[in-house]
């Protein structure tokens, strides 16, 4: 048994491209679902931690958004969340996905890391189940050479390497990687938690998946979910009623969410209720009200009001 001297805790991030499988992977790690996963690029919105727990550590991961060059004020923001964030933690990991060639976003992002001198990096290469041994290979050390790795491990969330399917590949080789860099020191959060999240953000990060699902291009950076009261219902224990705007830029965005007679609303409401009585343990009413809230990624006071501080 591990003593209490030579436990280590600490705080890890993942970042790279939108859709490389950084959330995926986090929710392998943790073991549970507490980030959102999309194949639409840009759904993380907000730092989420997961918590790995091990019998000798305990890992904080910080979930980031794709780091991504700025374009709207957001994406600016966006961007210096992730520079914070990659100074605060303790080790980072540099995911690259083992399907697609290596290209200018890599090499941006490996330039950015390259400038954080204190904490060094893991490069992840994921979804190693899309891809052939030999590929495997070749993509691992096209990765070695975009920068200098502490190490470079693949992975898989989904399946062996060239086999998709339900068993995950080297988690635990993952996870022993990171845990490495972390220093000695008790645990930071109780035993059995696997984020502190508040349960108010997880449930607004649900109804934006579903909402997203299945929407237009140029639809998912206009979404926006804020879940204005989420309380256990007067003298029930089993029964949580949920008040949640979603927020678009345009009226024509408006009529696409809600859909003819109001049918896709519903039917976003009845994929983010499951998904949060899941979270929660306890029935939901969802109430949703889509409003059209113009230009809110260009506006300061809008994006404060959304959640997204300077
Ligand atoms: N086959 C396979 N697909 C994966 C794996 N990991 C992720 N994916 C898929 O890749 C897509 C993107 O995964 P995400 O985890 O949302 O990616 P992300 O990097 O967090 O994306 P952003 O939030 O946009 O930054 C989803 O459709 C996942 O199902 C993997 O190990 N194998």
């Amino acid at each position: 048994m591990d003593t209490q001297q030579d436990f280590r805790s600490g705080f890890a991030c993942f970042v790279g491209r939108p859709n490389v499988g950084k959330s995926t992977l986090m929710n392998a790690l943790v073991g549970s679902k507490v980030a959102i996963t999309s194949n639409r690029p840009q759904t993380t919105r907000r730092a989420i931690r997961g918590i790995v727990h091990r019998p000798g550590s305990q890992l904080v991961i910080v979930d980031t958004p794709g780091l991504h060059r700025p374009r709207t004020l957001l994406g600016e923001r966006l961007d210096s969340l992730v520079r914070n964030t990659l100074t605060e933690v303790d080790v980072i990991g540099f995911c690259v996905p083992a399907d697609e060639k290596t290209g200018d976003g890599d090499r941006y992002i490996a330039r950015e890391l390259a400038q954080v001198k204190n904490t060094p990096v893991v490069a992840i290469v994921t979804k190693a189940d899309k891809v052939t041994p030999q590929a495997l290979a070749e993509q691992l050390m096209a990765v070695d050479a975009l920068g200098s790795w502490s190490d470079i491990v693949p992975v898989s969330a989904l399946g062996g390497i060239g086999k998709t399917g339900d068993t995950p590949y080297q988690l635990d080789v993952v996870t022993d990687l990171l845990v490495k860099h972390l220093p000695e020191g008790p645990p930071l959060y109780p035993e059995g938690d696997l984020t502190d999240e508040p349960e108010q953000i997880l449930a607004a990060e649900f109804i934006r998946e579903a909402a997203l699902e299945g929407v237009e291009q140029e639809v998912p950076h206009s979404i926006a979910v804020v879940v204005d009261e989420m309380n256990l219902r007067e003298g029930r224990e089993d029964l949580t009623d949920i008040y949640a705007h979603v927020f678009v830029e345009r009226p024509s965005q408006k009529a696409i969410l809600i859909g003819r007679k109001g049918e896709r609303l519903r039917t976003v409401g009845t994929r983010a209720r499951q998904q949060i009585e899941a979270l929660i343990g306890t029935k939901v009413y969802l109430n949703l009200q889509v409003s059209v809230a113009k230009d809110w990624q260009r506006n300061p006071k809008q994006l404060r009001r959304l959640g997204f501080y300077d």
